[in-house]
This record gives structure tokens, C-alpha cells and sequence, in this order.
């Protein structure tokens, strides 16, 4: 009998697993608000089954994945702590603090929080693949109360998928992927927001511009709910940022012309060694 995997929130996440678990020979099943998503990917011979309402999940997975945006999340994980007992519950959502402090909270042992370190600007089942996964970084954050034999197993599943899995605290996460993730979206929307639509500056946009606001094409929805989510330490994030940008606009005012180009410096460098060393 094939084991069998829940997936709710068939977007892009939840579709490019469901599409590289079903790969790996298990059974799909998934719960999406927008039930076309679903049948389409029934359709595609993805999943097996469609849950009509979470009320119905029986205990009977393996490893339950929560891929809806971060703010909904944990009244999926309450819906689905209260049907699903044997197996693994997990989530991908991008902020881990909120849910992992939720199942403390609530005595949720079997939930486990992840969070996969790729995607790209596209919403939805249709612009799911499954080798999204491939390579990238998918971060682990157990709390106290998970079995060790039960973080041992979502981690096994995640390394079967190809991913380089690396455990880390909630906290932490969210520190980090404050820095990494979260606030450059939040200043790429910030570039884009002062054009305006049909501009002679949209026209002109050449591949810089595109580079850097290419994120911004992402879903709205998933960005507000991860800013909130990450609220506090996005607040002191975003303060640290203007500062950078006031020292910059004073060593400019100042004509300091030796500061302007150490900011521009120091940047190079250490971006030029992020890209070599993914190339090792
Ligand atoms: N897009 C990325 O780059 C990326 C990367 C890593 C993690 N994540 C995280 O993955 C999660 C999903 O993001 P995505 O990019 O797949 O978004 P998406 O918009 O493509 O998919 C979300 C899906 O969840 C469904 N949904 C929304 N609310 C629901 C609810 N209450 N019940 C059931 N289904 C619901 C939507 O209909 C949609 O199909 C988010 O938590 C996000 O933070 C996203
Ligand atoms: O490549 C992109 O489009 C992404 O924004 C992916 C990205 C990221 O910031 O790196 C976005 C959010 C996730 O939680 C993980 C990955």
C-alpha cells in the first residue's frame, strides 16, 4: 500500500510537493479553499484524492503539509492537530516563531515546523514544478515536545526529495530569513511603489531594475501575512535600514566621496562571495 501525504493549500508550494512526492511514489491527498486547483491536479494524476472539508480528514497520513499563507496556518494546524494523531504535521510557511509557539502553546507534539528556502514570484498550482525543491536549503525548527524519531523521519523525507535540510530555532529563523528574505521584499516593493503605472520610468525599467524588483511580482497576500507575522523583528530591521540609507545620504551630502564608495565596495564583496560559494 502506498503511504500517503495531505497537502493543504495547493499553490505553488503545496503543488511542487504534492508533484515531487507523487513522484516519489506516494499518495496524494489535498484541501484547497479554491477547489479547482485541486481537481486540476487530480486531472494531471497528482493527487488521489479531493478533501472536501478538513472536518473529514481521517488519521490515516503519513506527513501532513501546511501550505497556505503564514496567518492562516495555525487554524489549519488547530483544525488538523484534532483529527491527525499518529502522523507527522508540518508546515513550509515563511515565518516559523508564530506556529512553533502556537504548538507549544497547545501541546501539539506531532507538529513539526518547516520552511523549504525556494520559490520563486509566481501564485498558484499552475506555475508548480517538482524539482523546485532541488538543491535548496529547507530548514527544520523542532520544538521541546516533537519525538526525536519523528524529526529524524521529516527529515529523512525532505533529504529523499533533495533537499540539504538544516535544523534550526524558531527564533533564529526568523531572525535570519528577516535579513535574507523578508526585508529585501518589503524594499522591492518599496523601489517599484515609486513609479507609477505607464511611466516613463516602467518604459525605460532595463535589466537592473527588473533584477532586483523581480520578487515584487509575488503574491500580496503571502507578503502581508509574512510582515505581520514577523512583525517585531521586521520593525528593527527596517529601522537598521534607514540608518544605512541616512549615513549614505549624509556621506553624500557631504561629498565624502571615499565613504559613497566604501558602501558600494563592501557590498560587491560580499555578495560576489555568496554567489562563489554556491558555486562550490
Ligand atoms: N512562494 C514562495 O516563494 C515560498 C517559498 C517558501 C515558503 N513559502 C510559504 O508557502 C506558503 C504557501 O505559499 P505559496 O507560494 O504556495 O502561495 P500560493 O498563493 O501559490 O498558494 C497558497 C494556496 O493556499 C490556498 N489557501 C489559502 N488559504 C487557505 C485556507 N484557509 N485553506 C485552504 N487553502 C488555502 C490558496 O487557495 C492557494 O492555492 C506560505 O506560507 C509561504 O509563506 C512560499
Ligand atoms: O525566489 C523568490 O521568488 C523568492 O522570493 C523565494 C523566497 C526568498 O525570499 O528567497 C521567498 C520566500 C520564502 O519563504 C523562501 C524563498
Amino acid at each position: 500500500m502506498r503511504r500517503k501525504i495531505l497537502i493543504v493549500g495547493l499553490g505553488l508550494i503545496g503543488g511542487s510537493l504534492a508533484k515531487v512526492f507523487n513522484r516519489c511514489g506516494f499518495e496524494i491527498h489535498a484541501f484547497d479553499i479554491n477547489h479547482k486547483s485541486v481537481e486540476i491536479a487530480i486531472k494531471d494524476g497528482i493527487v488521489k484524492e479531493k478533501i472536501e472539508d478538513l472536518e473529514d480528514v481521517e488519521d490515516e497520513y503519513a506527513f501532513s503539509f501546511i501550505c497556505v499563507p503564514v496567518l492562516e496556518s495555525i487554524e489549519i494546524l488547530e483544525k488538523l492537530s484534532s483529527k491527525i494523531k499518529k502522523g507527522i504535521i508540518t508546515d513550509v510557511g515563511s515565518t516559523k516563531a508564530q506556529i512553533c509557539r502556537f504548538a507549544l502553546q497547545k501541546g501539539i507534539s506531532n507538529f513539526i515546523g518547516g520552511h523549504p528556502m525556494a520559490g520563486t514570484e509566481k501564485i498558484g498550482y499552475e506555475n508548480s514544478f517538482d524539482t523546485l525543491f532541488k538543491g535548496a536549503y529547507y530548514f527544520i525548527t523542532p520544538i521541546d515536545i516533537n519525538s526525536k524519531n519523528e524529526v529524524e523521519k521529516l527529515k529523512e523525507l525532505i533529504t529523499s526529495i533533495g533537499c540539504r535540510v538544516e535544523e534550526i530555532d524558531y527564533n533564529l529563523h526568523d531572525a535570519v530569513t528577516g535579513v535574507i528574505s523578508h526585508l529585501p521584499h518589503i524594499v522591492s516593493a518599496g523601489l517599484v511603489n515609486m513609479l507609477n503605472e505607464n511611466s516613463i520610468f516602467c518604459k525605460f525599467a532595463g535589466g537592473g531594475f527588473k533584477d532586483i524588483t523581480r520578487i515584487s511580482s509575488s503574491s500580496p497576500k503571502m507578503w502581508a501575512d509574512i510582515s505581520f507575522s514577523n512583525k517585531e523583528v521586521l520593525l528593527k530591521l527596517i529601522n537598521k535600514y534607514i540608518e544605512l540609507l541616512t549615513n549614505f545620504k549624509s556621506n553624500l551630502e557631504s561629498n565624502s566621496y571615499s565613504d559613497v564608495y566604501s558602501y558600494f565596495e563592501r557590498a560587491k564583496s560580499i555578495r560576489d562571495k555568496i554567489v562563489s560559494d554556491e558555486i562550490k
